[in-house]
């Protein structure tokens, strides 16, 4: 039941009594009225019965009374007329038209009968004259009858003036009452359940008392709630390290804006930054200082935005920015040359210099992406492509692209997939002695023998199994099927050592000289009989890990044969202090032989191997001038489709078997 009907119930259940205790009032005071008017009418007939009795002697007197009985009438409204009866007989009447002697019963005064009733239901009332005559006691009935619509008259004249102290007064007191608790309590306690319900507008102050209290607690509750609830809001939606936004306030802006753009058609940007090299940061220096670095570079991108553009931290050192209202796009660019400068600058964390770039890609909406997930796709896309040439940089998003990169999705699960299929083999080319013409060795060479697509050639896979990380799995086989077919070979008496391409990525890795050590032992190889080709990326690098990981090669007996010579680092420095026994020069050296700069750069390089004392190699030679001029400024060997292209094992077999040397003609 609710308050309000609680409430109604109670106002009309205190009505209906006081109506029960008026109403009992007012036929009390009827009563009463009517008890004093029998009493005024039974004082009258006392009155008048004594007055006749002394004015009459003889019956036949009673006429003579007539105008005191006139009198008497007109004196008393209750009373409409007196007779004198002499037993069943009218001696006298004061009102012609009442004759009739009135029955005994109507007009005797019953004690247990109400006045009320007497009045109203009697005819009258009777009364004896008592008179002598001589010395005999006469006895004469006295009636009055009475005027039952005069006493009537007056018994209810005041029920009208009850009904409106007692009848309406009462309802007016409740009324009164109903609209005070209405206003008081029902509608507090109406707006009370609101604000508990719905959290609507607090509430101004109550003036019961009680009401108040709870008011005021629920105002603070609630005021609590809410501030804890903003607390909790601001939490879930920001980064702890950084304060910025974190990934679900970023979504969350994201659908907002997305909408906001469809609907009223605009453009906007999304950009994914990736600190470059940050895990070497956090690796070398560790988490405290990478966490204080990632907190100034948060610093510099929020500096750097307007207020109205969004930025969060979405990955350990990855940031999501978001701009609008942007007039082109070269002045995204300038922005994000701006942040790009700031941040490339050297730090000091807590004490230690650091360098840190960043990559940023750019998809714009809707002409790049349409949703979120796409927006994310595109931007990390171009982030990619960003770090791939070359990091600190920016690059915003193409559809071509993103063909490149679902080709090199496509790429990557066929590449995994062949090496499972054993569709990969490694063909070998011979390595030269240019004074004798012996084939000194073999190099390695993979190839991708596709069911569908026939063969490809490793620059066509190889740079993605670097970029990857599938080069891990690929060199292995590499290394295990190169070492394996070497130990064959020396088994037929073929003493001709492998070169096996190596990786930057493959010697870095951790597991590298456990592996080697694992493959020497399963294939029984060796390690003097292999050559790890290794490019001059390694030397960028030139850290004392690296340093001993090349030496300890070599202690085991491993050559180092360095590829790819001229095309890459150009400090010469690491030729002194690392352990390397060959050089191989590049094709594209080879090619530009007969040019001056050509000329001076093969002979230059041959002098300094021979000076450090190095195997110089020349690649790529498919002339015999090319062979002629290389044996004349002293290059020991050499290695190109002028003695043969790389073959596959049978063929190399037959190739040797027939050749044994790839002697120039005189
Ligand atoms: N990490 C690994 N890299 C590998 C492996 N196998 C090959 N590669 C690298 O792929 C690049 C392309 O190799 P490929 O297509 O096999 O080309 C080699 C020779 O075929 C080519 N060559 C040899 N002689 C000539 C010639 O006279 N003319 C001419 N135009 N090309 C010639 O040169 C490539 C050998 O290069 P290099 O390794 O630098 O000696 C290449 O970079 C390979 O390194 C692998 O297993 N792992």
């Amino acid at each position: 039941m609710s308050i309000k009907h609680f409430m109604i119930i109670n106002l009309l259940t205190i009505l209906v009594i006081l109506y029960a205790i008026f109403a009992d009032y007012y036929q009390e005071q009827k009563s009463h009225t009517a008890e004093v008017i029998l009493g005024s009418l039974k004082d009258d007939m006392s009155e008048i019965s004594y007055l006749l009795s002394k004015q009459i002697v003889d019956k036949k007197m009673v006429r003579t009374t007539r105008s005191l009985l006139d009198r008497a009438v007109s004196n008393n409204d209750f009373i409409k007329a007196i007779m004198i009866l002499d037993d069943q007989k009218v001696l006298l009447t004061t009102d012609p038209r009442y004759r009739k002697v009135p029955d005994k019963k109507n007009v005797f005064l019953d004690p247990d009968l109400s006045a009320e009733n007497i009045l109203l239901d009697h005819v009258g009332f009777e009364g004896t004259i008592r008179f002598y005559k001589g010395k005999d006691l006469q006895k004469l009935t006295l009636v009055f009858l009475f005027d039952h619509q005069e006493a009537a008259a007056f018994l209810n004249q005041n029920s009208l003036k009850f009904l409106l102290y007692f009848g309406l007064l009462p309802g007016l007191i409740i009324l009164v009452m109903w609209l005070l608790m209405i206003r008081y309590i029902i509608k507090p306690l109406e707006r009370l359940r609101q604000y508990a319900y719905y959290q609507s507008e607090t509430p101004s102050v109550f003036n019961l008392k009680e009401l108040e209290y709870i008011r005021s607690s629920m105002a603070q509750t609630f005021s609590r709630l809410d501030s804890e609830q903003k607390e909790l809001f601001n939490l879930a939606r920001t980064d702890s390290l950084s304060g910025l936004a974190n990934r679900h306030a970023l979504n969350e802006n994201l659908k907002c804006l997305i909408a906001d753009a469809a609907r009223k058609n605009y453009e906007f940007a999304y950009l994914f930054l990736d600190l470059d090299n940050f895990k070497a940061v956090n690796d070398a220096l560790g988490h405290n200082v990478g966490d204080e670095l990632l907190q100034q570079v948060a610093g510099v991108i929020s500096e750097v935005l307007r207020t109205n553009d969004f930025v969060a931290r979405v990955g350990g050192d990855e940031f999501v920015i978001v701009l609008h209202d942007y007039e082109s796009l070269s002045e995204i660019s300038n922005i994000l040359e701006r942040i790009q400068s700031r941040l490339n600058v050297p730090w000091i964390i807590q004490g230690h210099p650091i360098k840190i770039t960043s990559s940023i890609g750019i998809a714009l909406y809707p002409k790049d992406a349409q949703d979120m997930i796409g927006l994310m796709k595109s931007s990390d896309i171009a982030m990619y492509e960003a770090k791939k040439r070359g990091r600190n940089q920016h690059y915003f998003y193409t559809e071509e692209l993103n063909v490149t990169v679902q080709k090199n999705i496509a790429l990557d699960k066929a590449m995994r997939q062949a090496l499972e299929d054993h569709e990969y083999h490694l063909y070998y080319q011979p390595k030269v002695n240019l004074l004798n013409g012996d084939i000194i060795g073999l190099e390695a060479l993979i190839r991708w023998f596709s069911p569908t697509k026939g063969m490809i050639m490793p620059d066509q896979f190889i740079p993605l199994a670097e970029e990857n990380g599938f080069i891990l799995e690929l060199g292995k086989w590499v290394l295990q099927e190169a070492f394996r077919q070497q130990k064959i070979w020396q088994q037929q008496g073929m003493d001709l050592h492998v070169s096996v391409n190596v990786a930057t990525k493959q010697l870095l890795d951790n597991q590298f000289e456990s592996l080697l050590e694992h493959l020497v032992k399963e294939t029984g190889v060796d390690p003097n009989k292999i050559h790890l080709e290794i490019t001059e990326y390694l030397f960028m690098d030139q850290n004392d890990k690296n340093l001993n990981l090349m030496k300890r090669l070599r202690s085991k007996g491993f050559s180092i044969s360095l590829d790819d010579f001229g095309t890459g680092y150009s400090s010469l420095s690491y030729l002194k202090t690392f352990p390397i026994s060959e050089l191989k020069i590049d094709k594209a050296f080879v090619r530009d032989y007969n040019t001056p700069d050509g000329a001076v750069f093969l002979e230059t390089i041959v002098k300094m191997g021979q000076t450090l004392k190095l195997q110089v190699i020349a690649e790529g030679v498919e002339t015999e001038a090319q062979a002629r001029y290389l044996k004349k400024i002293g290059c020991e060997c050499y290695q190109g489709y002028l003695c043969s292209k790389p073959l596959p094992v049978k063929e190399l077999d037959t190739f040797y078997l027939k050749h044994k040397s790839c002697m120039l003609e005189d």
